[in-house]
């Protein structure tokens, strides 16, 4: 099975069912309001559905007229007439092709509209949610559990409410009908009918359980064949082939084992349709022939009534199908608002606000005092412990120490991505919970370690630092990041295409951008999370300068890997096990005996 098509299946599991109860109408009523600002549209297309769906119900009617007056000769009246009735059945047919026209139409309109009204309120909701919300959640799950869940509403929308609504009004306006002409003959059918719809319905379903576990049961046998063929050279280093085949041969035989049960129960089915649901029709037929014979019947309503009776029972078999797609969207819709439903982060989106915002400044400074921390979704490991250690405006300070020690962490507080346990960060002698966030995120830029560009040009990417940036701007903070230099080489230079289908730029040239990035956006405060895989020496002298006028009277925390790049910083940041362990310059620190950073600077040395 290839693996699009497991993952499909996850993610179709994945949507859930609610029962009907209070929570379900609920639910419903919260889809409901969804639709509400289309409510003139959605009114309209309810009223073309049923218009349409009225007129379907006129077809069995003529025909039965026009057998009925076709074997008696009659020509009584309009509607005596073989040739009227024919006409009279095309007009139905018209006017219903007329409305139904509008009716889809229509529907799709109010489902996609309410649907992107969804998505979009969605999205807003997902990119202000912390980091925390993210902390404990794989994107890649999140992103396909959420569009498995909007993929559900917007079927359900688009076409299984139209479709319940249409076969409840066929199913209750064929039964008002038959039911008019022999109400005899109707509860004849009923005491059949919704019997055997229903025995096929569950025996349908079972199938389809019963399949899906199949294709489960192969989907693993095939886990066995990718594994192997991918690390081969294992399993012959091992001499585990005949293991494998066997392995291998297990995982057919359940499938087998469940494949043929399916059939059995698939056997069974057709039996059922053909003896059960047939015979019970022959019941219908058998009992209307009588009726007829006795006269109190024509043949015409009896074939009129067979032939509604056909459309009751294939809206009869229907509605299980649909409510179970409205369970999973009522289910799909809860989860969804699952995640509208969670603290968002307090960020100002209006683009005037920012403008405002920028125009406030910070000088930069910064200090920590007896800060701890530790991750929400890791609440017994403390990441920080009673940090404290102070930085002026325009310093540059160096967080060192092993991996792990919470270097990072430190960052991500001081960028307020989480809230520390204890303690206080203070930027310009104020704790930095107290400015507006985006007002104080403003004044912060990051180089991080993994560069994301997006799909865009080189322009838009680095006008991301600032958006709305005149070409005059970017074209000064790429020059000031010596990035001028490689992208005024390219054929469509600033226009140049990068991200996942552009140009692929070398690890130097995304730096130098990220660099362009900052400067255009002119924090006070940088963040540079050093990339810990080396340049060649010329991207090297080119990203150290680029980052030398980037850092120029900014206070800069850089998270460095390689201790050879902050010698020269007036400040060094040595955090073990989340603890400060040493404050100082190079010089101070290479003089403690014992010290930490004199011991990681060795090790260094060594290897390089
Ligand atoms: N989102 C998170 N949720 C839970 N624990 C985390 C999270 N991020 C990091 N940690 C844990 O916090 C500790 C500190 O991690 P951090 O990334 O700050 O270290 P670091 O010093 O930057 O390490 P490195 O140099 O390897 O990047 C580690 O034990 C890590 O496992």
């Amino acid at each position: 099975m290839p693996k699009r098509a497991i993952t499909d299946e996850v993610a179709e599991a994945d949507v859930k069912r609610i029962k009907l109860n209070k929570k379900f109408l609920d639910e419903a009523g919260e889809l409901f309001k969804y639709i509400l600002p289309y409510k003139t549209k959605f009114f309209f297309a309810l009223i073309t559905m049923g218009v349409s769906s009225l007129l379907g119900l006129i077809f069995p009617y003529v025909t039965g007229e026009l057998l009925d007056s076709a074997l008696s000769g009659k020509h009584e009246g309009w509607l005596g007439s073989i040739d009227n009735l024919t006409i009279l059945l095309l007009l139905s047919l018209l006017l219903q092709a007329f409305f139904s026209f509008f009716q889809s139409v229509l529907f799709v309109e109010v489902s996609e509209r309410s649907l992107a009204d969804i998505r979009r309120e969605t999205y807003a909701q997902l990119v202000r949610l912390p980091m925390a919300f993210f902390a404990h959640r794989r994107v890649g799950e999140l992103t396909s559990r959420i569009s498995a869940d909007l993929t559900q509403i917007q079927d359900t929308l688009a076409i299984s409410l139209s479709q319940l609504l249409r076969q409840l009004t066929i199913m209750i306006g064929g039964l008002i009908l038959i039911g008019t002409m022999s109400w005899k003959l109707t509860l004849i059918m009923l005491s059949v009918f919704p019997l055997m719809a229903l025995v096929s319905v569950i025996i349908g379903r079972k199938i389809r359980t019963m399949s899906r576990e199949a294709q489960d049961r192969l989907a693993d046998a095939n886990i066995v064949v990718e594994e192997t063929l991918q690390g081969v050279m294992n399993v012959k280093a091992f001499a585990n082939e005949g293991y494998e085949i066997r392995r291998y041969n297990t995982g057919l035989q359940k499938y087998i084992s469940t494949i043929l049960r399916v059939a059995k129960y698939r056997g069974a089915f057709i039996s059922f349709l053909i003896f059960g649901l047939f015979s019970s029709i022959v019941i219908v037929l058998w009992s209307g022939a009588r009726f007829v014979q006795q006269g109190e019947m024509s043949i015409g309503d009896l074939t009129s009534f067979l032939l509604y009776t056909t459309f009751i029972g294939a809206a009869m078999g229907s509605f299980a199908d649909l409510y179970s797609q409205l369970q999973k969207a009522i289910g799909a819709t809860e989860r969804i608002r699952e995640i509208l439903r969670e603290k968002t982060e307090p960020v100002s989106l209006e683009h005037s606000s920012r403008e405002a915002l920028r125009s406030f400044k910070i000088s930069g400074a910064v200090a920590f005092k007896n800060v701890s921390f530790r991750y929400p979704s890791r609440n017994d490991v403390p990441v920080l412990k009673n940090i404290s250690f102070e930085v002026n405006a325009g310093e540059r300070v160096a967080l060192v120490g092993p991996s792990g020690a919470g270097k990072s962490t430190l960052v991500s507080l001081l960028q307020r991505f989480y809230e520390p346990n204890a303690g206080e960060i203070i930027v310009d002698g104020k704790n930095i919970l107290d400015y507006p966030l985006t007002a104080l995120r403003n004044q912060m830029a990051i180089v991080p370690q993994d560069i994301i560009l997006f799909g865009g040009s080189i322009r838009e990417n680095i006008a991301y630092g600032k958006p709305g940036a005149s070409d005059e701007e970017i074209l000064d903070a790429a020059k000031k990041a010596h990035a001028d230099e490689f992208i005024s080489r390219f054929p469509d230079g600033y226009n140049t295409f990068v991200g996942e289908r552009g140009v692929k730029l070398s690890g130097g040239q995304r730096q130098r951008i990220a660099i362009a990035r900052a400067i255009l956006s002119n924090p006070s405060i940088l963040l540079l999370d050093e990339a810990t895989s080396s340049l060649d020496s010329e991207s090297e002298r080119l990203v150290q300068a680029a980052l030398e006028n980037l850092m120029k009277g900014r206070t800069s925390f850089i998270i460095a890997h390689r201790l050879s790049t902050v010698r020269d910083v007036e400040k060094i940041v040595v955090l073990k096990d989340g603890e400060v362990h040493e404050i100082g310059t190079h010089h101070e620190l290479l003089a403690k005996e014992d010290g930490l950073y004199k011991m990681l600077s060795a090790i260094q040395f060594d290897l390089e």
